[in-house]
């Protein structure tokens, strides 16, 4: 077994297995905190939110708790491991919400038959939390399961494979573009993978100026084009009107590539064959579509980025959904509208051209991280990005009038 693949298992079985707990907030000591925490003083919060359901918000964990929901279906690019093997990527997306917006977390592994199933049972549980995060459900599914749960619940639901990395990838390919000195509305993308992630990147894309005509989307078929009969309605809008059938016919002279399928799919002849100063976005995980060291052997004017965190340029959700949440949930938003994504576009990719602190540098063991092709985009355990991502999400909320509760003082600070 490789050193990093045991250490890998024993970071999850050690101290205790998996990466999360539960810890109390109260003092629980005496009989008289229990006399409170439990019967008979339990009581009086019941009845404050018996009469007004509002007061779960005051007497409950209800207003900082986020559930991440999967059913295993697309776990990273590892395909449909089922619920139990999705466990420790839900696991980890609990520790990152709390690690980075202090947002407590309870993953939810789901078996079901048909999507009606799922929709059902997260529907049925959604109001134990202040938001819903779904992760790992592979498309089309999870399109109409986002759209349902969104129309029967009252708390934020959010993809995070679509709109999580959508966000993140827009905020990294507009920094990118400005650095190769290419125009958005006149680039071409080539997006290997129809799935999830790719339909909402595209989508976004698409609303940050890219034209969809230049965009050649890629399945396990080939390219997405107009005379093909199997797609999904969610391809469909994608499809192109070209002779082009294969990524060896799309990648020539292509200006861009959002990798978001699988590993190993991008050769070095392909990368040659793209437009001078290309962006390659490699976004699969673990495993990305082309590995950098392989990319930097053949290219020396290229922007490079991958999903991981042990590669620069680590364009990955994790930038965007403990943020984005952290913002909803401040001002109680009831739903993640497209202002509250544009707004963390701007404000993620606006961080990355400002001065990085020490404690950033010491992190990720770097000597310098200036704004430049090995940093587009801020580092995760940057402390900057939580205060600044989701204070203007929480500002798009109030002034697209889904927010609930005023902009919060702490941000003024
Ligand atoms: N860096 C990040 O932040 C994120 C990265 N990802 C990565 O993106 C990938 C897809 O995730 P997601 O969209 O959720 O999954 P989905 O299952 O929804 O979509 C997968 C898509 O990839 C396509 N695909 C798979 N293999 C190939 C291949 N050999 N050639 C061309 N297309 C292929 C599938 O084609 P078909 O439709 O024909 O089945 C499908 O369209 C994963 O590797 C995941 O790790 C996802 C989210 C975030
Ligand atoms: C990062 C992530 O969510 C994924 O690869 O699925
Ligand atoms: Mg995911």
């Amino acid at each position: 077994m490789s050193d990093f693949k045991q250490r890998a298992l024993d970071y999850h079985a050690f101290p205790t297995p998996g990466k999360i707990a539960i810890e109390i907030t109260t003092e629980a000591e005496t009989s008289e905190d229990l006399s409170l925490a439990y019967s008979p003083g339990v009581a009086e919060p019941c009845r404050e939110i018996a009469d007004n359901a509002e007061n779960v918000y005051k007497y409950t964990g209800k207003g900082n708790t986020v559930a991440v929901i999967s059913n295993g279906s697309a776990v990273l690019g590892l395909g449909n491991l089922g619920p139990m093997a999705s466990k420790p990527v839900m696991e980890g997306k609990a520790l990152l919400f709390k690690r980075f917006a202090n947002i407590d977390s309870f993953d939810i592994e789901v078996t079901h038959e048909t999507p009606e199933e799922f929709i059902n049972t997260v529907a049925s549980i959604a109001d134990t939390f202040g938001g819903i995060n779904l992760e790992d459900i592979k498309a089309p599914d999870c399109f109409i399961i986002e759209k349902a749960l969104q129309e029967r619940c009252n708390i934020p639901i959010f993809h995070d494979d679509q709109h999580g990395t959508a966000i993140v990838t827009a905020a990294a390919m507009l920094n990118a573009l400005d650095i190769q000195d290419k125009d958005i509305a006149h680039v071409v993308i080539v997006c290997l993978g129809a799935g999830a992630a790719a339909i909402a990147c595209m989508e976004l894309l698409i609303q940050c100026g890219a034209k969809r005509e230049k965009i050649y989307m890629l399945d396990t078929k080939g390219i997405v084009h107009s005379r093909r009969t199997d797609l999904n309605e969610y391809k469909t809008l994608f499809a192109n009107n070209t002779d082009k059938r294969t990524l060896d016919d799309a990648i020539e002279e292509a200006d861009v590539f959002v990798g978001v399928s699988g590993p190993n799919l991008l050769s070095t002849e392909q990368l040659v064959k793209m437009a001078e100063r290309p962006i390659v976005f490699a976004c699969s995980n673990p495993d990305p579509e082309i590995k950098p060291e392989l990319a930097h052997s053949v290219r020396n004017d290229l922007i490079m980025a991958t999903g991981r965190s042990d590669y620069p340029n680590q364009v990955n959700n994790v930038l965007c959904f403990p943020f984005i949440f952290r913002g909803a949930l401040d001002v109680r938003a009831r739903e993640i509208n497209q202002e509250m994504k544009i707004a963390a576009v701007h404000a993620i990719r606006a961080l990355a051209k400002e001065p990085v602190p020490e404690s950033v540098l010491k992190a990720s063991g770097e000597s310098a991280l200036t704004f430049s092709r090995d940093y587009i985009i801020p580092r995760p355990m940057d402390p900057r990005l939580c205060n600044k991502v989701a204070k203007a999400v929480a500002q798009a909320a109030v002034d697209s009038g889904v927010a609930i509760l005023p902009m919060p003082d702490h941000y003024n600070d």
